[in-house]
C-alpha cells in the first residue's frame, strides 16, 4: 500500500490516531480517527502547535522534533481504509472514519535504517503522591488498579508503582521495570523493527528470549540499560555498570524518594507532571470547566507569541510557569501524566546519537515522547470524580 506515492507500514494505534511508517523515510503519519465530528484544520493546527511549542520544549528543554499537519487526497483515504481493515485490531475497528488531515511526525520506533532496531515504549503515568492521596500513602496509579479490576478492564493488578520508577533509586527502578515486564497492561511494549514483539498479550517467558537474542546477556542487564538511560540527560555517552538482580517485594504503601538528578529525563518529566499540585490547592469549579473544547489552546499559543515566550529558554520557562493560569498548567500536567516514552536503540553507529557501552559493545539510543496532544478541560473534571471513586473503593477495601 502506498500513501502520497510512498509505501507505508502499520505500526500501532491508540484511541485517537493510527500510526503508519512511511517506508524509506524517518517519519510516520498519524492518521486522525474522526469521532462523529469532522476534524477541523484549525483545531489540528492548534494541537500540533501545542505539541511543538509547549509540550516538546517543556519535556526536553529543547526542540527535539516537530510535528506537521498534512492533507491527504480523498481517494487515498478510501484506499487506506480498505487496506487497514484487515490489519487493525478488531476492537479498534469501531472508529473507522479518517480525517483528510493527518500529522507527520518523526518515527520514534526506529533510529537507524537498514538495521535491527528495538524500541521500549513505557507509559509511566503519575510519578508522585498527589495531595489527595497523601494521607493514605497510595498513589493514583496503584489505586486505579482496583477500579480497573472492578470494571473488568484488567484481570489482575500489577505490582508496578510509578513512584518506584520515578524514585531515582536504582533498586526501586529495577523493581518497577520487572513488575512492568511481568504484567505490562498498557504501560509497556517492546518493538523490534516497528513490530510489537512484547505487550500485555505476551507470555513473560518470551521476554527473556527476545532480550537475550541479540544485545543483552540477561534481562537484568537490559533493565540496567533502561535505568541508565532514564537517569541520563539524553545526550551523554554512558558505560553500563551491571547491578545485582535483587528481587525485592513491593510494600503495600506508595512512597516518594527524591533521588533524581535535575538533568535527568525522568526529573524533567516529573517536574511537568507535578505542575498540577499548585492547582490542587485551589479547588476546581466543575461548572466552569464542563467544556469539551480545546479553545484554551490557541489562546495560550497566541499569548506565548505576543509575549515572545520561547520554552526552550529556561528563564522563559520559569516566567511561563509563573504567569500561566492554573487550569492551563493542570492540563499540561495531565498530558505529561499520560504520555508514552519511547526508548529506541540499535547497534548501528550513529554520530548524532549517544551510546551506552555494554562490555565492548556500543548501543546507540534515543529517548522520545509521544502522545503529547492537548487534553480537554473535561479531563480535570474526570480526574476529580475518579479520585473520589478511588477513595471510596479504598475505604471499602479497608473495611472488608
Ligand atoms: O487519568 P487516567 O489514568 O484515567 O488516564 C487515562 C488513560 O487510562 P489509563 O492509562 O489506562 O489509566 C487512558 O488510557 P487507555 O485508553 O485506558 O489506554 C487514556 O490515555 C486517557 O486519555 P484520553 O482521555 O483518552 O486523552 C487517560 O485519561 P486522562 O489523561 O484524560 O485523565
Ligand atoms: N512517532 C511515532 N513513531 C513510532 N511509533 C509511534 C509514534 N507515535 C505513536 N507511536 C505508536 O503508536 C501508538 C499510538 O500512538 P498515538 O499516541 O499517536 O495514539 P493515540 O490514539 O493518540 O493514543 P491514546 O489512545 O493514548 O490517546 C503509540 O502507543 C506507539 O506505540
Amino acid at each position: 500500500m502506498s500513501l502520497l506515492g510512498k509505501r507505508i507500514k502499520y505500526i500501532n494505534e491508540g484511541n485517537a490516531h493510527i500510526v503508519l511508517h512511511v517506508i524509506d523515510t524517518d517519519y510516520v503519519i498519524r492518521i486522525i480517527k474522526e469521532n462523529g465530528v469532522t476534524a477541523n484544520i484549525n483545531t489540528i493546527s492548534n494541537s500540533v502547535n501545542y505539541v511543538n511549542l509547549v509540550m516538546v520544549p517543556l519535556v526536553f528543554g529543547f526542540n527535539k522534533y516537530r510535528h506537521e499537519v498534512i492533507e491527504l487526497p480523498p481517494e487515498e483515504i478510501v484506499k487506506l481504509s480498505i487496506y487497514l481493515k484487515d490489519i487493525r485490531p478488531k476492537h479498534r475497528l469501531v472508529k473507522s472514519v479518517f480525517s483528510k488531515y493527518a500529522i507527520k511526525a518523526p518515527n520514534l520506533a526506529i533510529i537507524s535504517s537498514n538495521s535491527e532496531n528495538y524500541c521500549l515504549e513505557l507509559k509511566p503515568k503519575e510519578g508522585f503522591l498527589s495531595e489527595s492521596f497523601k494521607k493514605i500513602s497510595k498513589c493514583y496509579y496503584c489505586l486505579k488498579q482496583h477500579l480497573k479490576v472492578d470494571e473488568k478492564q484488567i484481570i489482575c493488578k500489577t505490582d508496578y508503582c510509578p513512584l518506584d520508577l520515578f524514585s531515582g533509586d536504582h533498586i526501586r527502578m529495577k523493581r518497577a521495570l520487572i513488575n512492568l515486564i511481568k504484567n505490562p497492561q498498557n504501560n509497556l511494549k517492546l518493538f523490534q523493527n516497528e513490530n510489537i514483539v512484547y505487550d500485555e498479550k505476551s507470555n513473560m517467558e518470551d521476554f527473556e528470549d527476545l532480550i537475550t537474542k541479540n544485545i543483552f546477556s540477561s534481562v537484568n542487564k537490559f533493565n540496567d540499560f533502561i535505568i541508565a538511560i532514564l537517569l541520563n540527560d539524553g545526550i551523554s555517552n554512558l558505560i553500563l555498570k551491571e547491578s545485582p538482580d535483587l528481587k525485592i517485594v513491593k510494600p503495600n504503601y506508595c512512597y516518594e524518594s527524591k533521588n533524581l538528578n535535575a538533568n535527568s529525563f525522568l526529573y524533567k518529566l516529573l517536574a511537568i507532571q507535578m505542575v498540577s499540585e499548585t492547582f490542587e490547592s485551589q479547588p476546581l469549579n466543575l461548572n466552569t470547566i464542563e467544556s469539551e473544547d480545546l479553545e484554551y489552546v490557541p489562546i495560550l499559543i497566541t499569548s506565548m507569541k505576543e509575549n515572545n515566550i520561547d520554552l526552550t529558554n529556561e528563564i522563559h520557562r520559569k516566567k511561563f510557569m509563573d504567569t500561566t493560569n492554573s487550569k492551563d498548567l493542570a492540563l499540561i500536567s495531565a498530558v505529561a501524566k499520560d504520555c508514552s516514552v519511547m526508548i529506541s536503540y540499535s547497534l548501528t553507529p550513529n554520530d548524532k546519537l549517544p551510546f551506552v557501552k555494554i562490555d565492548n559493545t556500543d548501543v546507540y539510543y534515543s529517548v522520545s515522547v509521544t502522545d503529547l496532544e492537548p487534553k480537554s478541560p473535561k479531563t480535570l473534571v474526570k480526574r476529580q470524580k475518579t479520585e473520589r471513586k478511588l477513595l471510596e473503593i479504598y475505604e471499602k477495601l479497608l473495611n472488608s
